[in-house]
């Protein structure tokens, strides 16, 4: 038989594991949930009560931190009564700062199962990497920088563009040679190239230039599983001169894409010149790169056996869960003109047996059916009529269990906090008819109109967060 503190020690793992379910399983329906009254005014302080709560808490934190590591390192058992010492690691969404701070947990265990928990730290340090977090511009200096942003945004582009990070993978260059190298004139090489320096993407020693580890791993194109690279060169190519008519976006209410619009889907105009697809599949790769590493973890996929993804692209995200997962199989489902690139993918992974390609539109076609249906960047693309029918059709096509995982860069509940979602929903307004970005409370009240039994947000990574509905 389990000891308390095998329970408690138990819970630790299973949420380091992303096992959400497995561990509330040790938690007592109506458990006493109890976090710092110093960080009430972030939504995390005080007492909450039973499963729901807690996971609406959980979800809360998980939105205020990109990164939550909770290191257990002592466990002291008397009687009922469980103390827990270690540390937790916090990285605020917002400023990207990190703090470590040391905690004691207090549980308390009737049955087997854990009644009362609190949570004990020393707030000043989280409450300082969150105050400096995207504060809003309060000096004549802060406004301008705020609305000059696009001069760093173009520079990083251009770049991406020039091949800046590309021609200093693996080598430092002396100023004249990565002149050579990406065709940059001499009249505004020095100051391009420290531009880079001071906004953290390049490294100086004296005139010898070499990549910072982040641009690195993330910005050369020889890397292209993770080459985060795609989505900027989209970006450059398609976006900006589309942002560049975000006036007429909001004024005429029209999306302002360059596509010739004589085909009833954009999706189909992008993908009429092979060049364009594949182009737009590195855009989409970039973009995910940071689900790609976290999904795969975070959601219990143990407890499915097959998975399609709606609208998967070039497969890249089925790959990478299914390299983690070799008891899954899986479906991808996209428009026809996706299948070549799909199948390099699974070749690209010796996953042709474990993943198929069904071609088809969602907005015509039933969806595949599998345990698990993911609709990743999709919804946002659309109407609200056209995000409640592909739930709908999800709900159908999902046996009783089945699971909806839905990742997108939401916009916070309050509509006040999270740029990156509000910003991704002006991004749609700009290129396309109908769609627009939602909050985790909205697609829950979607999931639940289409049938959804049950349904919850969880932060993902950075601006990601996954909402999963269960029939
Ligand atoms: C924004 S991309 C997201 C791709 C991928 N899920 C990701 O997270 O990067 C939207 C995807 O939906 C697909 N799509 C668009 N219209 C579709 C339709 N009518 N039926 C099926 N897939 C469609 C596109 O081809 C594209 O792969």
């Amino acid at each position: 038989m389990s000891t308390n503190a095998d329970i408690v020690r138990f819970s630790y793992s299973a949420f380091r594991h992303g096992d959400i379910d497995a561990a509330f399983n040790a938690f007592a329906p109506d458990i006493e949930w109890t976090s710092p009254t110093g960080m009430s005014d972030f939504g995390l302080g005080g007492t909450v009560r039973g499963h729901d709560d807690v996971r609406t808490f959980l979800a809360r934190a998980n939105s205020t931190f990109s990164e939550v590591h909770v290191e257990p390192h002592e466990f002291v058992e008397s009687d009922d009564r469980i103390a827990v010492f270690g540390e937790h690691r916090l990285r605020g969404t917002r400023g990207g700062r990190s703090c470590t701070v040391p905690f004691a947990h207090s549980w308390r265990l009737d049955d087997g199962k854990a009644t009362h928990f609190q949570d004990l730290h020393d707030v000043s340090e989280v409450r300082r990497i969150l105050r400096h977090d995207d504060e809003p511009p309060n000096s004549p200096e802060g406004i301008i920088q705020l609305g000059l942003g696009f001069w760093r945004s173009k520079a990083v582009l251009a770049a991406v563009r020039l091949g800046v990070f590309t021609a200093l993978a693996g080598r430092p260059l002396e100023l004249a040679e990565l002149r050579a190298g990406t065709g940059v004139h001499e009249r505004g090489a020095r100051d391009f190239f420290d531009s880079l320096v001071a906004l953290g993407l390049l490294h100086r020693d004296g005139s010898v230039y070499r990549n910072a580890p982040a641009a690195e791993e993330f910005l050369d194109s020889g890397k292209p599983h993770q080459y985060v690279g795609g989505v900027l060169e989209e970006a450059e190519s398609q976006w900006y001169p589309a942002w560049a008519h975000l006036v007429e976006a909001l004024t005429d209410g029209v999306p302002q894409w360059v596509v010739t619009g004589e085909q009833e889907n954009a999706f189909d105009e992008i993908y009429l010149e092979p060049d364009q697809l594949r182009r737009f599949e590195r855009a989409m790769i970039g973009g995910l790169v940071p689900v790609m590493r976290t999904l795969p973890e975070r959601f219990p996929w143990q407890q499915h056996r097959t998975v399609a993804d709606i609208g998967c692209c070039g497969g890249a995200l089925l790959a990478s869960v299914l390299v983690r997962h070799p008891h899954l199989t899986a479906t991808g489902f996209d428009l026809p003109a996706l299948a070549p690139l799909f199948a390099d993918t699974a070749a690209r992974h010796g996953l042709e047996d474990r993943m198929r390609f069904t071609a088809g539109s969602f907005l015509t076609d039933p969806l595949p059916a599998a345990d698990v249906h993911v609709f990743g960047h999709v919804l946002h693309n659309w109407d609200l009529d056209t995000k409640r029918m592909l739930l709908r059709k999800s709900f159908e096509a999902l046996p009783p269990g089945g699971t909806a995982v839905i990742y997108e860069t939401l916009i916070d509940d309050e509509r006040r906090h999270h740029v990156f979602g509000l910003m991704m929903s002006l991004h749609m307004h700009v290129l396309s008819p109908g769609g627009y970005d939602y909050t985790g409370a909205d697609c829950q009240e979607w999931l639940g109109g289409a049938g959804f039994r049950t349904s919850r947000v969880e932060h993902l990574t950075g601006h990601e967060f996954v909402v999963i509905g269960v029939k």
